[in-house]
């Protein structure tokens, strides 16, 4: 077993200089499209794409369909930029552990543990070790799968730069060493370069957060509401002259207790203004940081379950044409969640009874250990499966739902490793039943830093996209709420009125597809169609069917009559 020396090597690959052979290769292949309908300039690509959908309408018991078309300019700029990151809760366990992995990845760092030699990496981060397909090689014999990362220009977590505020004061080494989620001789290796960093002083409200969170507090900003915003501007703007080009600010810090909507305070973005003017008690240290940084037009990610983008703030984003994105990292228990239920939903299984325990020993834990943020957690934790539910009429009557219990219970000694429990007990065919049982041990820190990664790159993506519909001459951004990014949030914040997706393949097809229409790439389908049919000489006898060459209803294969085909099923034309 090599040893490496317990200094930072920044060993290089052959292939290229930029390589830190950090298992994630900085200079990913490049796809470029040949066709017509996509153009590349110095500054952007576009992409004409025609995106299909199908409108349904319903009469009793016939659903008819009717295939539509819109054809959209996709545009996107190449130029990526350097990318600045604030984050709020900076120097909590999250927060101090993405900056360290992305300073061993940069340093091209490796360690050693009790069993092996660890390269710095990315794991968790599709956008750096997620592959999509991009298609079929020229002989139409076999797939090609590509970095996620090489469908279009992004930034490259190596080079994100770090600032935050924490109303702890600890600086990032110290912090990196409280939360204990990292082996030591990586936190050695960087410790001279962490413990340069200390986050920028905070907004502390005791009521929205844990009473157990005080002892922490020895770094917090004075003044009113008011002061606070101006203080937080002053900081968005300070870290925009150090030398970044574009800066995201993301809530890694304590998760709140739900903000309550009182009309007058949080329901407009007037009414909000003026709360915050009149030192309103409801306005949350989270709504302040998410209005201070709409005001400097930056966007706002929040990591965390509370209700940050009450009304007024989602309208004030939406006023200011800048982007938020939510709610929750979806890292663990929820992400299992939200593929297992799929499947059995999916597979025609009904879910009845779904229990979802977990303990764990960081500072995440403790304050969760107090009932009023916890109620927050527990909502995002539980909504994850109601549109899977409510999608399949079959299994479930209307209202109907699984049993779906969330407990967490706070245990020092375990720290951030969070081990989770889960059952599923779900009925079967002829009244069977099935339950799974899950343990899921982790480091939830080093679980939610890609996370953390991934949301604010392909946020600033986002931001180098446009498209305009057939007929419009002006390019237009997404929607304000960026519920392309539902992937990565257990409560997925979308437009208002707009479907919440949940089930976790669902929501990455998302993305891909989204990042294929900019390059002028058809969806995945997944059909295959091309291994599965083959070019066949023309012949003019007619496909044999059940009804002697009548029409038939192609759910059941039975001969029309005019009416509903099979048992009371919808017929099908
Ligand atoms: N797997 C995960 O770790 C995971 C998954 C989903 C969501 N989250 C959420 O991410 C957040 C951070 O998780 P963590 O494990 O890093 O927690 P943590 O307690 O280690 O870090 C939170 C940090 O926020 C600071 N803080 C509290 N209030 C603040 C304020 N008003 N302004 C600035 N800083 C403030 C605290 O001092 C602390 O350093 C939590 O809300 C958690 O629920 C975590
Ligand atoms: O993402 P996930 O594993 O479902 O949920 C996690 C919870 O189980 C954990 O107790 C909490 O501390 C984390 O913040 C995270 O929210």
């Amino acid at each position: 077993m090599p040893f490496l020396p317990m200094t930072g090597s920044a060993s290089k690959c052959d292939a290229c200089a930029s390589c830190s052979k950090s298992g994630t290769c900085i200079s990913a292949p490049t796809v470029k499209t040949n066709s017509p309908n996509v153009r590349y300039t110095d500054d952007y690509i576009e992409a004409e794409y025609v995106y299909n959908t199908t409108t349904v309408e319903k009469q009793d018991n016939v659903y008819t369909t009717t295939p539509k078309s819109t054809n959209y300019t996709f545009r996107t700029q190449i130029k990526v930029p350097k990318l600045g990151v604030m984050l709020v809760g900076w120097g909590g366990n999250n927060g101090t552990t993405v900056t360290a992995a992305v300073l061993a990845n940069k340093l091209g760092l490796s360690w050693n543990t009790k069993d092996r030699v660890v390269k710095a990496n990315y794991y968790g981060s599709i956008t750096h070790c997620a592959t999509v397909r991009l298609g079929v090689d020229k002989d139409g014999k076999s797939e090609v799968f590509v970095p996620l990362r090489s469908l279009l220009p992004m930034v490259h977590a190596n080079d994100i730069v770090f600032d935050g505020w924490d109303i702890s004061g600890m600086n990032l080494a110290d912090a990196m060493a409280r939360a204990k989620v990292l082996d030591y001789g990586l936190q050695k290796m960087l410790w001279p370069h962490m413990e340069k960093l200390k986050p920028r002083p905070s907004y502390y409200s005791p009521d929205f957060i844990a009473a157990n969170q005080e002892s922490r507090a020895d770094n917090v900003m004075k003044g009113t509401k008011k002061d606070i915003v101006e203080q937080i501007r002053a900081d968005i703007r300070d870290f925009k002259n150090s030398g970044v080009e574009k800066v995201i600010v993301l809530w890694t810090a304590n998760t709140e207790r739900f903000s309550q909507l009182v009309p007058g305070v949080n329901d407009t973005s007037e009414n909000l203004l003026k709360a915050i003017e009149r030192d309103d008690f409801e306005v949350s240290p989270s709504t302040l940081f998410a209005v201070a940084s709409i005001l400097e037009g930056v966007t706002y990610i929040n990591g965390a379950p509370q209700n940050t983008f009450v009304p007024g703030c989602l309208q004030l984003a939406e006023e200011k044409g800048v982007f938020v994105a939510g709610d929750d990292f979806k890292s663990g228990q929820t992400k299992l969640k939200s593929v297992l239920v799929d499947f059995l939903v999916g597979a025609g299984i009904k879910p009845t009874s779904i229990v979802s325990y977990n303990h764990l020993g960081n500072n995440d834990g403790l304050n969760l250990s107090s009932a009023k943020t916890f109620k927050s957690k527990e909502i995002s934790k539980s909504g994850v499966v109601e549109d899977m539910v409510a999608n399949n009429s079959i299994l479930f009557q209307p209202d109907e739902k699984p049993d779906h219990l969330v407990v967490i219970k706070y245990v020092p000694y375990v720290g951030d490793s969070k081990r989770a429990m889960d059952e599923y007990t779900s009925e079967i065919m002829m009244g069977g039943h099935n339950t799974i049982v899950v343990h899921n041990t982790c480091e939830d820190s080093l679980l939610a830093s890609p996370l953390i990664l991934d949301l604010v790159i392909l946020a600033e993506l986002c931001e180098r996209i446009t498209y305009k519909m057939e007929g419009e001459t002006t390019f237009n951004r997404f929607q304000t709420v960026l519920s392309v990014l539902s992937f990565l949030c257990k409560a997925p914040l979308v437009p208002a009125g707009t479907p919440v997706v949940n089930a976790l393949f669902r929501q990455r097809s998302c993305i891909v597809n989204v990042l294929r229409a900019c390059i002028g790439l058809a969806p995945i389908n997944h059909m295959l169609l091309e291994f599965k049919t083959v070019k066949s000489v023309k012949t003019d006898k007619p496909r044999p069917d059940s009804a002697g060459g009548k029409k038939v209803c192609r759910k059941c294969n039975c001969a029309l009559r005019g009416g509903p085909a099979g048992p009371s099923g919808p017929a099908y034309y």
